[in-house]
């Protein structure tokens, strides 16, 4: 699909179909791609987060809510093509961040974002852009799934039809979408059924598909398992992975065994609390899934991977 010029994203933003995701140098865990143990062997915190392709650039970024300083001065990459992981201990401010990567937190009343974030090198909150085209561009998938109570079909189509795509056959659309999604097989013969008739888990993956439907570069997920069961958590995990050829991909999860399985980069946010008794969440450590599972650069890091705090 050519991507739109009329907005003031880079027209590079199209999604690439290439795999760079690293090997990550630690041992797998079982049904997972990274190992789980902790090394003793500490090493020097790396002054950059090495991420070679940069999709998204988040620099000293402080996000208000009135006059609370919610997250102070966050500094990441999110590599393109690659799956992140924020976690982090309750109200460290994942989900805050989270949602300045599209700017949903310009929906929140007395929410502010100071610092940069550039994605394809263009501000974000440029006076020129479009927030509307930039939730397209990157999506966000909820912690509940939340279908229009409309058909499947009608689910995928929508997104597509107001965004003004004119595909050649919005049929082949959904199809796609919904394959895209690994739901397709499951409700190919059941497309004029409401949508809230699909379980938990099929809801979860149609909201995906509803995502992948208007094409975006990013997707960006907020705990998408925490709802579901260990079967319904399972597919989506698998998903996410072969989303990840296509997509690139943000989640915030509390399962760190989910982080380690599915992540390529993990960034570790905790909460500091000043004299006043105010919780600042801040960012701690970012890097490779594998090095901040196996050898964390700080105490904070281990501490919460391994159960000591949070
Ligand atoms: N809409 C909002 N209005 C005011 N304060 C908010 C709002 N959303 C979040 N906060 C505050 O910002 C801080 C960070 O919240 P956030 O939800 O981003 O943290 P989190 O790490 O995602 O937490 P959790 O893991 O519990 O979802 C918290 O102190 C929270 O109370």
């Amino acid at each position: 699909m050519t991507p739109d010029t009329s907005i003031a994203v880079a027209a590079d933003a199209a999604p690439t179909v290439t795999d760079q995701r690293p090997t990550p140098p630690g041992g797998a865990v079982e049904g997972g791609r990274h190992a789980l143990t902790f090394r003793t062997d500490r090493r020097p915190h790396p002054a950059a987060h090495q991420v070679t392709s940069p999709v998204m650039h988040a620099q000293d970024v402080s996000v208000f809510y009135g006059a609370l300083e919610a997250v102070r001065g966050v500094t990441l990459d999110v590599g393109r093509n690659e799956i992140t992981a924020l976690i982090g201990p309750s109200g460290c401010g994942k989900s805050t961040i989270l949602r300045c990567f599209n700017r949903m937190n310009d929906l929140i009343p007395g929410a502010r974002v100071a610092g940069r974030i550039t994605y394809h090198d263009q501000d974000l909150y440029g006076a020129h852009v479009d927030p509307i085209e930039v939730r397209r561009r990157i999506g966000m998938v909820f912690q509940k799934p939340n279908p229009f109570p409309k058909s499947i079909y009608e689910n995928i189509a929508y997104g597509p039809k107001v965004n003004g795509m004119k595909p050649s056959s919005m049929d082949d659309l959904v199809e796609e979408a919904l394959t895209g999604a690994a739901l397709w097989n499951e409700v190919k013969d059941k497309l004029k059924e409401s949508a809230l008739a699909l379980s938990g888990g099929q809801q979860q993956r149609l909201c995906i598909a509803r995502t992948i439907a208007v094409r975006p570069e990013i997707i960006l997920m907020d705990e998408p398992c925490s709802a579901l069961d260990p079967i319904a958590t399972a597919k989506i995990e698998d998903l996410m992975e072969d989303l990840a050829k296509d997509y690139t991909i943000v989640i915030v999860t509390h399962n760190m065994q989910q982080a380690a399985r599915v992540s390529d980069r993990t960034a570790f946010f905790t909460a500091d609390v000043d004299d006043k008794g105010e919780r600042h969440g801040r960012l701690v450590e970012y890097d490779l899934t594998s090095t901040i599972f196996s050898n964390p650069g700080d105490r904070r890091t281990e501490d919460y991977i391994s159960g000591r705090f949070g």
